[in-house]
């Protein structure tokens, strides 16, 4: 396992919001994150960010325990974020926050930024277009864009489908399939076809705990587990 989640409990002000959630994201592979609103996916990301405060449990990566670590070691030690809004700097152009992310530019960086600019193509159109002014799917591809290029062994992405186009969609899952080929990616998506077209995995969280995972297939065939946490008829 490149991740993993054990006995994992955050605590938010008086809300005791993960309730033990365990799971593992095994190297190379898609592990898609399900639940219905407020079943903590969001929060799941922001415990493994160290964004929001773990008070048991432990989360592993790379067999290391990083749970109590500030969130840029964490990052550094090679897990990028896409957040739900997601975190760009809205003032500057497509070029500004991506040779941002770079840092220096040393060859297989540029190598990465050429790469994820073949994927995302629309990206070079609007390349000197302030990021503020992108469309939403724009963003979330800049977003993810920008996490790629900094060469990260696992990227948690939150919801990139939410809100596109189904066109958008689908170029979202064609980038996820291609990224996923160099990296591994812990994704939270509530749209259950793109969920099923990218995942290898998945794992249902409901009320804080981990209610089911397993390999992808399986929940595409159990109607039943996508209509008591999806909402799925
Ligand atoms: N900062 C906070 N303060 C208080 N409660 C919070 C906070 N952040 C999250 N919560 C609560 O924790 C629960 C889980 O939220 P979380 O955002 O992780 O859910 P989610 O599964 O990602 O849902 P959604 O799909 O709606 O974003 C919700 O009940 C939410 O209201």
């Amino acid at each position: 396992m490149l991740l993993e989640l054990r006995d994992l409990h955050t605590v938010i002000g008086r809300h005791h919001i993960l309730q033990g959630v365990s799971f593992g994201v095994p190297r190379g592979e898609v592990t898609v994150l399900l639940g219905r609103n407020g079943a903590g996916k969001s929060t799941t990301l922001r415990s493994i960010m160290g964004l929001s405060p773990v008070v048991r449990g432990e989360v592993r990566f790379e067999g290391e325990a990083i749970q109590f670590l500030p969130t840029h070691v964490i990052a550094r030690k090679g897990i990028g974020y896409v957040p739900e809004d997601m975190g760009l700097f809205g003032d500057l152009t497509v070029e500004e926050n991506l040779k941002l992310a770079m840092g220096k530019e040393d060859p297989p960086a540029a190598e990465r930024l050429a790469w994820i600019l073949g994927l995302f193509s629309d990206l070079k159109m609007y390349w000197r277009r302030k990021s503020g002014d992108l469309s939403g799917g724009q963003k979330q591809m800049l977003s993810i864009a920008r996490a790629f290029v900094q060469n990260r062994s696992l990227l948690l992405i939150d919801e990139p489908s939410k809100g596109l186009s189904p066109i958008m969609v689908g170029k979202m899952v064609e980038g996820i399939r291609e990224i996923k080929e160099r990296t591994t990616i812990l994704l939270v998506e509530q749209n259950f076809s793109m969920a099923r077209a990218v995942g290898d995995r998945f794992v249902i969280l409901d009320g804080g705990r981990c209610v089911h995972s397993g390999p992808m297939e399986e929940l595409k065939r159990d109607k039943e587990l996508q209509r008591r946490f999806l909402g799925i008829a």
